[in-house]
């Protein structure tokens, strides 16, 4: 089964509701490939999400950039994934790394929401990458399986995780990593899935790239055979957003 390509938009903590609202309006008169063809999910912050919901072209999902990692009840200020279900949005974004080096959340934690998560029916987003430090002291690869191995040993549906290599040190600085380099944490992680998780979920488990993708680089990243997309930050509140929804063209592999 061929993996669909996949862009997923990372508004993180931005937007107001004149913004979104041009966001979406943009997003909507775009000429893009079929939902077939590429899956478009867009993620706003909690309180823009029904609205986004509501204005945006039914081609687009929206998700969610966290939720909480068991059932709702006494935890102020947290969205549960109870409720995200209820209000009919079908993604979540677990595991970014900024909710895990600003707000501390473990391997172990990020294992126990996504697993909760697939629970409830929701698909998840779950993002991975090392640090610049890691990947200069030559422990990138141990540092992914790590976090990889916190989400497999609780997951249950892999068919809903798409797996989202992010490495740190290309989130929001401009320094993307090489085509190379992505392409070789991807096969790497595919390797891993094989291993560790089995063959069939490593040949269809979509593996994106997030980490400073603009108009201008996502093509050559496309074309890398493990990657089947991207997480994209910054560009996807710009119109080059649409630029990344059609960066597949043909897969290096099948040239
Ligand atoms: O963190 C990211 C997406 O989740 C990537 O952010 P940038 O595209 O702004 O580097």
């Amino acid at each position: 089964m061929a993996r669909k390509f996949f862009v997923g938009g990372n508004w993180k903590c931005n937007g107001t509701i004149e913004g979104v609202k041009k966001i979406v309006t943009m997003l909507n008169e775009a000429e893009v490939p079929s939902k077939d063809v590429v899956e478009v999910v867009v993620s706003p912050p909690f309180v823009f999400l029904p609205l986004v919901k509501s204005l945006q072209r039914p081609d687009f999902q929206v998700a969610a950039q966290n939720c909480w990692v068991r059932k709702g009840g006494a935890f102020t200020g947290e969205i549960s994934a109870e409720m995200l279900v209820n209000l009919g949005i079908p993604w979540v974004i677990l595991g970014h790394s900024e909710r895990r080096s600003l707000l501390n959340e473990s391997n172990e934690f990020v294992g126990d929401k996504v697993a909760y998560a697939l629970s409830l029916g929701l698909k998840v987003i779950a993002c991975i990458g090392e640090t610049l430090q890691q990947r200069e002291s030559g422990s990138a690869m141990a540092v992914v399986a790590a976090q990889t191995k916190a989400i497999a040993d609780k997951a249950s549906n892999w068919a809903n995780v798409v797996l989202a290599y992010e490495p740190v040190w290309a989130i929001g600085t401009g320094k993307v990593a090489t085509p190379d380099q992505a392409q070789e944490v991807h096969l790497e992680l595919r390797k891993w899935l094989h291993d560790n998780v089995g063959a069939e979920v490593a040949a269809t488990t979509r593996i994106i790239y997030g980490g400073s993708v603009n108009g201008a680089n996502c093509k050559e990243l496309a074309a890398q055979p493990d990657i089947d997309g991207f997480l994209v930050g910054g560009a996807s509140l710009k119109r080059e957003f649409i630029d990344i929804i059609k960066s597949l063209t043909v897969k290096k592999s099948q040239l």
